[in-house]
């Protein structure tokens, strides 16, 4: 997969190159390319933005440099990619969005500041290529790229050979449309706290069911949301029992 990213802060994307995500570019499993928006500007003060017509607070980003931009990036691969635009206005981004983006061959992420990007880029790309706007939570940022940091390693962590256990992908959170339960390791205690006996039972059908409780109870307690969105037989008869 290959991944760009067009920013004024290329800075603020160094993260992606530490840790896991360094090591699937490393190895070959991930290309990231980062790009200055700047580079298409052509002006002495080398402006992005301009004031917002209808008037109102703060700066909206200049169509001209980011159709300069995004025309020159998605030209440098002929791989299909799909154009992802972080903003506080966008659909949330889920779980199975990181999924449907891992199986892309090429995403190009537009990080957008002050008041957004002048509308008509999105506008103008979606007649060429699937463009998502996405949310990431209900709060507003400086700007997009901690956004792009955050899809990025979610997207990045299903990529197979990724991730040293592909279990552990396939059983996290949201995996089963459930929080996923409090976990333990040693020692049995500590400060006076237990790990749960059954967890030390070596009974596999026990800890299943065990886990599963603590997932519906957790799901129930902080996001009785995603219950809701389940499937109808996605609870069985012990899980509507708890
Ligand atoms: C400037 O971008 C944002 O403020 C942003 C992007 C994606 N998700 C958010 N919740 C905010």
């Amino acid at each position: 997969m290959r991944i760009d990213v067009v920013t004024i802060f290329p800075g603020y994307l160094a993260p992606l190159r530490e840790a896991l995500l360094g090591r699937a570019i490393g190895s070959g499993l991930l290309d990231v390319a980062v790009h200055d928006l700047r580079d298409w500007t052509h002006d002495v003060h080398q402006a992005v933005d301009d004031s917002p017509y209808g008037g109102g607070p703060g700066m909206v980003m200049r169509p001209q440099v980011w159709g300069d931009a995004l025309d020159a990036v998605l030209a440098a691969d002929e791989r299909p990619a799909r154009l992802v635009v972080p903003t506080p206005a966008g659909r949330p981004f889920t779980q199975a969005d990181a999924h449907a983006y891992a199986a892309e061959e090429r995403l190009v992420f537009a990080c957008g500041r002050y008041e957004g990007i002048d509308q008509r880029v999105v506008d103008h790309y979606a007649d060429a290529l699937p463009v998502d706007e996405i949310s990431i939570g209900d709060y507003v940022l400086v700007g997009g790229e901690v956004a792009v940091l955050v899809v990025v390693e979610a997207v990045a962590r299903l990529l197979p050979g990724v991730l040293g256990n592909p279990r552990s992908a396939a059983e996290d959170s949201f995996s089963d449309g459930l929080l996923e339960g409090p976990s333990y390791t040693r020692p049995e205690v500590w400060r006076d706290r237990p790990v749960p006996d059954v967890l030390r039972s070596g009974n596999h059908g026990a800890i299943a069911r065990w886990r599963r409780d603590r997932a519906l109870e957790r799901t129930v307690a902080r996001r009785p949301d995603l219950l809701a969105a389940l499937p109808p037989d996605a609870l069985d008869k012990k899980d509507r029992a708890l």
